[in-house]
């Protein structure tokens, strides 16, 4: 909607870029909140773990990958424990996510009281009914404290990125009115699959104000609300006057997106952009996605690609103010396929944190040219196919 507009767009900043995206994405703004960035597993899993440990009456918590590993075992049991000391405690994974977590984690949690529900379980008589998955990243206890973020439960996310095999990723800790957006979000697949919502003071207590951040949950379910998360970085872009980052692991900018960017960049909008290298865990996405590089390094896009590991990662700031952080990927499956959760975060403060954290991965980054766009006779076979299913991706 600002594209017209151009330079006229109004700035992140504003308040009627706070209107507009009340209104284009069904969702308000929230003041008075706190976000705390927890950085690869050795902080997020043992913040989680503490605040799981902590819960006195209610724990949502709902997730896209849930595999057999010592941090799925810890929360298990933290659960568990939660459950049979009365905690009223609600998990939802996803039936594909988790396929190779073993079956005793459920009995595990079920025998516990923990109620359980698996986001559509693989069907092979109906396969497609699949497609759409749960790949939101939810954590709220006692209704008061929330996470999201990128990461999901296996060892590759656990401990620091000392390990090439181990994943770069980020999640976020939220306090402050915003948390009840969060268990909304969570009761939205919760309704979905008990035709029951979750209310009362338990999962919804008076939040009172924990900071000065502004924030707004954007909740993806492209089937029943459309196409909220592409368009909420569509506003985003088009706002930006100065800057943007983008670190992101599946970044295939659609059509839609790619114009926004080169807008951007005609506006003189420096944009950096840090990506996975070969030790991406999905190559076919990242040859999908160099396909799309040389348009936007002609327009003078600085990519680069992540060194130490795989970077599993999901942020992007806009004009060193606006930070989109959660579940969301940059691609069509995020857009238009899966059910997502994003924050959008309006704080000074929070979007430098940001910054010294992707300059950190920059520094660890390999730029890229136009010399790296090109196609190996092996690699071009696996391109063809990205690109036939790009819009799945
Ligand atoms: O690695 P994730 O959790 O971002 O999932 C990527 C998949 O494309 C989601 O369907």
């Amino acid at each position: 909607m600002y594209a017209e507009l151009g330079a006229r767009a109004p700035e992140v900043s504003d308040a009627e870029f706070r209107e507009d995206t009340t209104v284009e994405l069904e969702s308000t703004w929230t003041e008075g909140n706190e976000v705390e960035t927890l950085v690869n597993g050795g902080e997020y899993f043992p913040a989680m773990l503490d605040a799981v440990k902590s819960a006195q009456k209610t724990i949502t918590f709902e997730t896209f990958v849930a595999v057999n590993a010592v941090v799925t075992y810890d929360l298990v049991m933290a659960l568990s424990d939660r459950a049979e000391n009365g905690v009223k405690v609600h998990f939802i994974i996803d039936g594909i996510g988790s396929r190779k977590m073993d079956e005793r984690y459920l009995e595990k949690l079920r025998h516990s009281g923990v109620e359980v529900e698996i986001y559509k379980p693989m069907n092979y008589l109906s396969p497609w009914d699949c497609n759409n998955r749960d790949h939101r990243k939810i954590l709220v206890v006692d209704g008061k404290v929330g996470f999201t973020g990128g990461a999901g439960y296996a060892d590759c996310w656990d401990g620091d990125v000392e390990k090439e095999w181990r994943w770069r990723d980020t999640m976020y800790c939220l306090r402050g009115p915003v948390v009840a957006d969060l268990q909304h979000a969570f009761n939205d697949n919760w309704k979905e699959l008990t035709g029951s919502t979750l209310s009362g003071e338990e999962y919804f207590p008076y939040l009172k104000q924990e900071g000065r951040m502004k924030a707004q949950a954007v909740l993806g379910a492209p089937q029943e609300r459309g196409d909220t998360l592409g368009a909420s970085y569509l506003l985003a872009i088009d706002a930006a006057k100065e800057s943007i980052l983008i670190e992101h692991a599946y970044f295939i900018p659609n059509k839609e997106l790619r114009g926004a960017l080169l807008r951007a960049r005609q506006r003189g909008v420096e944009i950096d952009i840090i990506l996975p290298n070969d030790k991406i865990d999905t190559p076919v996405v990242r040859l999908t996605s160099r396909s799309h590089w040389p348009e936007l390094l002609e327009a003078g896009v600085r990519i680069y690609e992540y060194g130490p590991c795989m970077l599993h990662g999901k942020l992007i700031v806009v004009d060193d103010v606006l930070s989109i952080i959660g579940s969301g990927n940059f691609d069509d499956r995020t857009f238009f396929i899966n059910d997502e959760l994003n924050v959008n975060v309006l704080s000074r403060e929070f979007a430098a944190e940001q910054r010294a954290m992707f300059e950190r991965d920059l520094a660890q980054s390999q730029r890229m040219t136009m010399e790296d766009t090109g196609y190996s006779w092996s690699e071009r076979p696996k391109m063809w196919v990205g690109k036939l299913i790009e819009p799945q991706l």
